[in-house]
């Protein structure tokens, strides 16, 4: 097994009297692609944003490329390579798709052309290059020029992704990324996360009520239940366990 790029390690948050999650650890292989499932209010959101720095845990680690980031800000994080989509679309509405690609990319990259960015400047050669090349991996191209504020949801998500990927990060999370898409929308957003993994030296971390869409598309599968960890292995041992038969009873049903 490849060595962990992101672990949470003993991870509890507690809101009041409520332990949202319970001393989890949490580990993403490099380049893995590992799904966070359970049923409502297992404590997936809190983890996830307990990784991605939105939340500070009461106990444990978040420990990234061997280096503990608990205290850091999500700012800090994105920095150091974890970047993250969010479940509700966070996109500019007046920004094209080919702006929201290049500020994500500037902001990491060129920090010093964030002015020109804003003062609407053309991108240098290079800088176009790897802009289209993004673009058209994620059958962007056509679209580019168009405001978000125009586009369907199935491709916002796409941009989203993109946006993502123009940072270069090392972890990618996903927040519910297939919430409100159709079969086929849901089915090239599988195949555009296959291949951001073949390409690059990235791990993706899925949360995600689509457990067809889990199963199919991830390496690892970890369970929470009530806070903790009740399974944690490949797509057919965990749809296969009969812990997570039990605690998804009454809630979706397991298996695709
Ligand atoms: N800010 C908060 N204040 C108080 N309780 C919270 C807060 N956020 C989450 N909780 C509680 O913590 C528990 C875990 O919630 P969490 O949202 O992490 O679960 P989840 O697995 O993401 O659920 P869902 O699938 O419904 O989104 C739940 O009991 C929830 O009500």
């Amino acid at each position: 097994m490849t060595a962990a790029v992101l672990e949470a390690r003993g991870v509890t948050v507690r809101f009041g009297g409520l332990v949202a999650v319970n001393n989890v650890d949490f580990v993403v292989p490099g380049n893995a692609i590992v799904g966070l499932v359970g049923p409502n209010g297992a404590g997936k959101t809190t983890l996830f944003e307990t990784i991605s720095g939105f939340i500070t845990p009461n106990a444990g680690d978040i420990v990234l490329g061997g280096e503990p980031v608990t205290r850091l800000s999500p700012q800090a994080r994105a920095r150091r390579g974890i970047s993250r989509t969010f479940q509700r679309m966070e996109l500019f509405p007046e920004l094209t798709v080919r702006q929201h690609v290049l500020l994500s990319r500037r902001v990491t990259h060129r920090p010093s052309r964030l002015r020109e960015f804003v003062l609407g400047s053309y991108e240098a050669p290079a800088e176009r290059e790897a802009v289209d090349g993004l673009l058209s991996s994620l059958g962007l191209t056509d679209v580019a020029d168009r405001y978000a504020a125009t586009l369907p949801l199935g491709v916002g998500r796409l941009v989203e992704v993109a946006r993502s990927l123009a940072a270069d990060p090392r972890v990618l999370l996903l927040d519910e990324p297939s919430s409100g898409l159709d079969e086929t929308e849901t089915d090239r957003l599988a195949e555009v996360l296959l291949d951001a993994r073949k390409t690059r030296e990235l791990a993706l971390v899925l949360v995600e009520h689509n457990l067809s869409l889990v199963l199919g598309l991830c390496d690892e599968v970890q369970v929470l239940d009530f806070g903790e960890t009740i399974a944690r292995g490949t797509p057919a041992e965990v749809r296969d366990d009969p812990r997570v038969q039990a605690a998804y009873i009454g809630d979706v049903e397991v298996g695709a």
